[in-house]
């Protein structure tokens, strides 16, 4: 699903409205009847004090459409102008006229009102700021908002939560409401997936507002949003003639004394995700449990016992995978470094051959093209410096990605595949996957995909998909404390058959009855 910038959204109202020949004042009609019909369905008539806070732009016109329809139903509402800006727009004109001629009277607050009383049980429609908000709340608005999130009355935010801005972050956190739930228009906002940004609203959820499609479909984003639906159309079929030749060669280099179950979680992550055939290549000290714990898997050695000490194998790969427990021992990375000069084989890069690259940037140019990293914050940050906040990380590591034509994959909550420009926005996964060996596997599951001919950057973002998936499944049986790397890995084939399961299809009413 595409996410559309603060810019592109009005050029698609304005396009809409234009090609489907209909008024602004209509538009907003649509968005205050998909808000009253989901809080109707909801409420079904239940009377919880509605208390409907409305700016003087389009999302307190939307605000004011909503309440007039509410009123219409006989909801128990009170509604509030803030009246933060002398610059009222039409479209909240004609609603606020609308209003008043059904008799309905709204409060209007400025920096001398006290304060509302709202009480827990009651539900506020947040329609104070949208998408235009350009500086932060004066201060009086931010007190305002305050109040509203200190009532613990249930929240629901129109299009953004108000003082949340499309591509900054927020300077004052006390100037900002804290969604309960957000109804949002169309498309879903970038700032709703980044840690800084994203932590300011439990749910989200679109209203489809009939933006025209032919819009939607020709306007290229920055973003894109990766979904069940995205990946189905990525998946490749398995075919009925195929042997273990056809799905490629994985290989994953790493382990060290003590941390050999990183090379056997990426081994697990490449085999159940469909490589062909898996190999290892590990200090010797690996051998053993390698071959125990996962019999399917080929393995090979490096001379010394403890650390890799040279990329002496013997294995046609498709693709390599390699850092998981690789360790920074200075042999290894000669060794490393020597073999990048040589390398030609498609390489899936973590851990520490990430550090590794950190600390000698000259390395980052012997990457084949289209490598794939993937790396949590902290390597992050050590690979492309500091950054002030979200927005500046996701340039800096936009700008590293295309010097380096690489295929960056930002690990995190939501986690981000950045590729040529573009970013893809992954919505799998949940907080049980914070736990270790987690991003072993996701690196085996991206070698996996890279071996089966998933070109790179696909495999990257089907790969971070499935895994959050796996994850997203495991947890249901676990719980998030009790989730582990292992878990992940073994529900990974779970994770492909959720991809097909239909939505079972309502039964008819006769059978329910029977
Ligand atoms: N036809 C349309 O344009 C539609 C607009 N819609 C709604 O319109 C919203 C956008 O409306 P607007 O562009 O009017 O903007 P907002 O209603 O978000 O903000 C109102 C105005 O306040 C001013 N402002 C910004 N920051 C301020 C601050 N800190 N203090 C004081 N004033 C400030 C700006 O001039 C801004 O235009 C969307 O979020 C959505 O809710 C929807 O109704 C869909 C249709
Ligand atoms: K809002």
């Amino acid at each position: 699903m595409k996410i559309f910038t603060g810019a592109q959204i009005y050029e698609a109202d304005k396009f809409t409205i234009e090609k489907q020949q209909i008024t602004s004042d209509e538009l907003m009609e649509r968005v205050a009847t998909q808000i009253f019909n989901w809080l109707h369905l909801r409420l079904q008539g239940a009377q919880p004090k509605i208390h409907l806070f409305c700016g003087i732009g389009n999302n307190g016109g939307d605000g004011l459409a909503v309440a007039r329809h509410l009123q219409e139903h006989g909801y128990n509402i009170e509604v509030y102008i803030v009246n933060y800006n002398e610059k009222r727009t039409d479209e909240f004109l004609t609603n606020l006229k609308r209003l008043k001629d059904r008799n309905i009277w709204p409060n209007f607050l400025t920096e001398d009102n006290e304060l509302p009383q709202i009480a827990k049980e009651d539900i506020v429609l947040d329609a104070i700021f949208g998408i235009g908000l350009n500086r932060a709340p004066v201060s009086w608005v931010a007190k305002l908002m305050n109040h509203i999130n200190n009532s613990q009355a249930f929240i629901l935010a129109v299009d953004v939560p108000s003082g949340l801005f499309l591509d900054k972050v927020v300077t004052d956190p006390n100037a900002i409401i804290h969604a309960n739930h957000i109804l949002t228009f169309q498309s879903p906002k970038l700032a709703f997936f980044l840690p800084e940004t994203g932590i300011y609203f439990n749910q989200w959820e679109i209203l489809d507002i009939g933006i025209d499609a032919e819009y939607i479909a020709k306007t290229e984003t920055e973003f894109d949003l990766v979904s069940k639906n995205e990946v189905l159309q990525l998946y490749l079929p398995r075919e009925k003639f195929a042997h273990k030749g056809t799905y490629g060669h994985s290989l994953i280099i790493g382990g060290g004394y003590g941390k050999v179950g990183a090379t056997i979680l990426a081994s697990k992550g490449a085999l159940n995700s469909g490589s062909g055939l898996v190999s290892a290549y590990l200090p010797r000290c690996g051998y053993i449990p390698m071959q125990t714990a996962m019999p399917e898997v080929m393995v090979q050695t490096s001379k010394s016992d403890e650390h890799i000490t040279d990329f002496n194998f013997d294995i046609k790969a498709t693709v390599i995978g390699i850092g998981p427990g690789l360790g920074q021992h200075k042999e290894t990375v000669e060794a490393f470094s020597k073999f990048l000069e040589t390398n030609t084989t498609p390489l899936v890069v973590d851990a520490d051959a990430l550090n590794i690259l950190s600390n000698n940037k000259k390395l980052l140019e012997l990457l084949p093209e289209d490598s794939v990293l993937t790396p949590h914050p902290k390597e992050l940050e050590r690979l492309i410096g500091e950054w002030s906040n979200d927005f500046d990380k996701l340039e800096k590591a936009k700008a590293f990605s295309g010097q380096y034509k690489c295929v960056l994959v930002i690990k995190g909550a939501h986690t981000i595949t950045l590729y040529k420009g573009k970013g893809f926005i992954n919505t799998s996964g949940n907080p049980g996957m914070a736990t270790a060996g987690s991003g072993d596997v996701l690196t085996g599951v991206i070698t996996g995909f890279i071996a089966q001919g998933y070109s790179p950057v696909i495999a990257a973002v089907f790969g971070v998909y499935l895994h959050g998936s796996a994850g997203d499944l495991a947890v249901e049986s676990l719980g998030y404390q009790s989730l582990t790397a292992s878990n992940i890995a073994n529900t990974i084939g779970g994770a492909f058959i959720e991809l097909f399961r239909r939505p079972e299809a309502p039964q008819a009413q006769e059978q329910q009855q029977a």
